[in-house]
């Protein structure tokens, strides 16, 4: 067995007072052993339904689900030892102590991490005496990605990690997932941060409403989704119609405003060779392929 995942065909219906909602459309993906995995989609794609679904909190309206090759309905004692789940929001136990919330979760494992390891890796180690209603948003986020991991799981999933996190606890918690990755754990996160996607995880599955539409590294989405270098520039208007006529050896250019064109190329070296030799063209800028060009190819809408 080589996947820690594997989910076919799943169909998930919520029932709502205003009937149906299908959040997960035949959903398929395999997420493999080892790595940072990263389900990348908008909001409502069915990224937490899907984890739900993983964890065994929820039950699929149809399809097949293995986790380790285990059904995560069948053998939930086994699953809870060996895989943990970060939620989005948890409003748990507001009145215990940080340390006692860590050490407390430590309890239910069989071969739990070192409390203060994981207080030291989330930022928590002056916090321990404080209330968890005491601590902000930020804090408490990086509590219950620190009760995620605090068993030692095989398996961590992760709704949206980052979230309300600021830009050095972010970078610290990446520091603590890929070490965790390199000593053999399979962490699964959800984002819609697509810069955190490219960076973070070693293969993504792009979400789009309840469907996988892709999978792969995020440099093999992008090269086999997002077309080419946007290069734009801008050009004194009076030699416009010319610079057109002659860019279009190159692709279909487009008009910004009055003064500025941009142009999507594979072929960089020449855009940029031809458009340097006119004096009437400058501030060039250029816009590397990204997975946001990707995600707009493969969906044919905008990543909202
Ligand atoms: N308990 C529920 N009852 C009814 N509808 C739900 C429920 N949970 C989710 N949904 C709906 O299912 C769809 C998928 O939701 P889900 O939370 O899985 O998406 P998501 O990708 O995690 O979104 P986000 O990035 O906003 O967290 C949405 O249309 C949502 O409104």
């Amino acid at each position: 067995m080589n996947n820690a995942i594997e989910l076919k065909n799943l169909v998930k219906k919520y029932e709502t007072p205003s009937g149906l909602v299908k959040a997960l459309d035949d959903l398929t993906l395999a997420v493999p052993q080892g790595g940072i995995f990263g389900l990348l989609g908008p909001n409502g794609a069915g990224k937490s339904t899907t984890l739900e679904i993983i964890v065994g909190l929820r039950k699929a309206s149809a399809g097949t689900v293995r986790i380790f090759d285990r059904d995560p309905q069948r053998d939930s004692q086994w699953i809870r030892q060996r895989v943990s789940l970060q939620p989005q929001e948890s409003t748990i136990f507001p009145q215990e102590q940080v340390g006692e919330m860590l050490s407390f979760w430590s309890s239910l494992y069989d071969q739990p991490r070192d409390v203060n390891q994981v207080a030291t890796w989330m930022g928590l180690e002056d916090l321990l005496t404080r209330k968890v209603a005491k601590l902000s948003g930020g804090q408490k986020q990086r509590l219950n990605v620190g009760l995620a991991l605090i068993g030692r799981p095989k398996l961590a999933i992760l709704d949206e990690p980052s979230t309300g996190l600021d830009v050095m606890a972010r970078d610290d918690l990446w520091k603590v997932l890929r070490l965790l990755a390199e000593e053999g754990t399979t962490i699964v996160l959800s984002t819609h941060d697509l810069d955190e996607a490219r960076v973070l995880c070693h293969e993504v599955a792009v979400i789009d409403r309840g469907r996988a539409v892709a999978q792969g590294s995020p440099e093999e989405l992008i090269q086999k989704y997002a077309n080419g270098t946007v290069i734009s520039f801008r050009v004194n208007p009076d030699a416009m119609p010319d610079v057109l006529t002659e860019l279009r050896a190159f692709g279909e250019p487009e008009i910004e405003d009055e003064s500025m064109v941009s142009i999507r190329t594979d072929d960089t070296d020449s855009v940029i060779a031809f458009l340097s030799r006119r004096p009437t063209v400058s501030q060039f800028h250029m816009n590397e392929p990204s997975l946001h060009d990707a995600f707009i190819r493969l969906t044919g809408h905008e990543f909202e």
